[in-house]
């Protein structure tokens, strides 16, 4: 099965919201990975609760998009494992290191990304905005929602200090750690929540970011989901 698994030909689908955040980063690693042409994306409307359905959550518990679905059936949930599989899958470039300092590094930076400034936008968009809409949102709270908003601009702050330091999230070379940064970026750009004008590091990193192929030519709120 591995080597079968590794050969180019083998499709996946993804299942997501294309304008999605989360489902974002997933896109720019099979972007950067040249992973297009063996994907097929299954649209999921959100702003329809359909991912709160029997018939998703079967195939991810935590009703949450994207989810990867291989050709044997298997469903990997969370944005994270998923870059991980995509990345083993083929060379060039390498997303998720190649050594174990690294291999660490870049997780723990993703990971930061994601409890410091991802997730914590998403706590915002969720409790303290409309969010996907009373179906969706049966549960808010608003004060919590603005802690983890505070939460966010802190970590831009803190992911500033870091891109002072070295020119890319994890260390010296594009990882799956700006991959996650990027995602909370894009997030805070759709809740026009800005990167302060202080943070120069980062906003000349996410300038940066935005030149890459994987990122410039994602799909985006101004063209339909596919
Ligand atoms: N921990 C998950 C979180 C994924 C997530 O929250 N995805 C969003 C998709 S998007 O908002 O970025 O498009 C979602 O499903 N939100 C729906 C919900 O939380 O009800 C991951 O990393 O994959």
């Amino acid at each position: 099965m591995a080597g079968r698994e590794k050969q180019r030909g083998l499709s996946m689908k993804i299942h997501d919201w294309a304008t999605g955040p989360y489902p974002a980063r997933v896109r720019i690693a099979i972007a950067e990975k040249n992973l297009r042409p063996r994907v097929t994306f299954v649209s999921v409307n959100l702003w329809k609760g359909e991912h709160k359905k029997p018939e998703f959550l079967a195939k991810n518990y935590s009703g949450t998009l994207p989810v990867l679905e291989l050709d044997d059936g298997t469903f990997i949930g969370e944005c994270t494992a998923i870059t991980e599989y995509l990345d083993a899958l083929d060379g060039a470039p390498v997303l998720t290191g190649r050594t174990p300092r690294e291999k660490g590094v870049i997780h723990m930076m993703s990971k930061r990304g994601e409890l410091e400034l991802l997730d914590a936008i998403s706590v915002y968009f969720h409790h303290a905005t409309p969010g996907l809409g009373p179906e969706v949102e049966i549960y808010q709270n608003a004060e919590w929602g603005l802690r983890q908003r505070d939460k966010a601009v802190r970590g831009m702050h803190y992911f500033n200090g870091i891109l002072k330091q070295q020119p890319f999230v994890a260390g010296e070379a594009f990882s799956m750690a700006d991959i996650t940064v990027i995602g909370g970026l894009i997030f805070a750009e759709l809740l026009k929540l800005p990167v302060p004008a202080e943070c120069e590091a980062l906003r000349a990193w996410y300038a940066r970011m935005q030149e890459r192929p994987s990122v410039k030519n994602r799909v985006t709120m101004s063209e339909p989901a596919e």
